[in-house]
């Protein structure tokens, strides 16, 4: 399990930018008690702004997050939040956000710590992939450390807000997000692939038609090639008996021709 060992606060809120104020952090439980201003809120702000990067919802984009220079008659204040804290693993993490009055990150490290040496192994980031890197090392997400772990005072009523910020902020929780955005593309994929089933069938039907007429036009033309054998047949036929009258009328002119050269030569033909 990650645990919170030690933070230190410079320059933030009521915190002296010149002093480093640290708060060491025990277990299994730290009580944090004060008068009313005394920095409580601001301690469970920089926890959420080191782990997340998140800036409490009344911060003015950071302006009135960082400690106020003019109250120590100065232009420009430099402010430091490090916490030192162990991941899920066990491992030993520094994390180092520096920043000035115009809520400008200008630094932002994370240190590993070898146990067996003591040796600080120094890692820079980006900050955004440094507010991710965070809560993965912790072992728990960005919507737990913002809305259960370290949720602000301000905020603490997000349980009553509107259904449909409710729903995100619950889904954001369960990292059910990303589940309702594969669902709503396995909807539109069925959707789609409803269509296109859609536009298949008619193909489908339309080829049967084709494919039914093809059979019809198969058997027509099966049907007129045997008409047309039986035709061919009768011809072949007909071409025998027109030879067979034509040998026989050959024949016939053969056999006049012989009786008219016979009745010349006045011998009368016999039988
Ligand atoms: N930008 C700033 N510069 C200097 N001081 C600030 C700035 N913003 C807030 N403060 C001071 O920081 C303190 C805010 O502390 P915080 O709200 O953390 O106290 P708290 O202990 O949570 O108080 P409460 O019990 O009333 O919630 C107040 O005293 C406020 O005047």
């Amino acid at each position: 399990m990650s645990t919170v060992d030690k933070m230190l606060i410079k320059g933030i809120r009521s915190f002296d930018p010149e002093n480093k104020n640290v708060i060491t952090f025990f277990k299994p439980l730290t009580l944090i008690v004060g008068p009313n201003g005394a920095g409580k809120t601001t301690i469970i702000e920089c926890l959420k702004v080191a782990c997340t990067g998140e800036l409490p919802p009344n911060a003015r984009s950071g302006h009135s997050f960082i400690h106020d220079p003019k109250v120590a008659g100065e232009t420009e204040t430099k402010a430091q939040i490090k916490l030192r804290f162990k991941t899920a693993a066990g491992k030993d993490v520094l994390t180092q956000k520096a920043t000035k009055m115009e809520y400008k990150a200008i630094e932002s490290v994370l240190q590993t710590i070898n146990p067996h040496t003591g040796e600080k192994v120094c890692l820079s980031y980006r900050c955004a992939d440094m507010d991710r890197e965070i809560p993965a090392l912790m072992g728990v997400s960005k919507a737990i450390l913002e809305n259960v772990i370290f949720v602000h005072q301000d905020e603490a009523n997000w349980p009553l807000q509107d259904p449909s910020t409710l729903k995100k902020k619950f889904d954001d929780i369960f990292s059910a997000t990303r589940y309702t955005k594969a669902l709503e593309v396995i909807k539109k994929l069925h959707k789609d692939q409803g269509q296109e089933i859609k536009t298949y069938k008619l193909k489908l039907e339309n080829l049967q038609t084709l494919k039914d007429a093809a059979y019809k036009l198969r058997e027509s033309i099966v049907q007129d090639q045997e008409k047309t054998e039986t035709l061919k047949n009768q011809m072949q036929e007909l071409e025998r008996e027109i030879k067979n009258v034509d040998e026989a009328r050959c024949f016939w002119n053969s056999r006049n021709a012989i009786e008219i050269l016979l009745r010349k030569m006045k011998t009368p033909m016999k039988n």
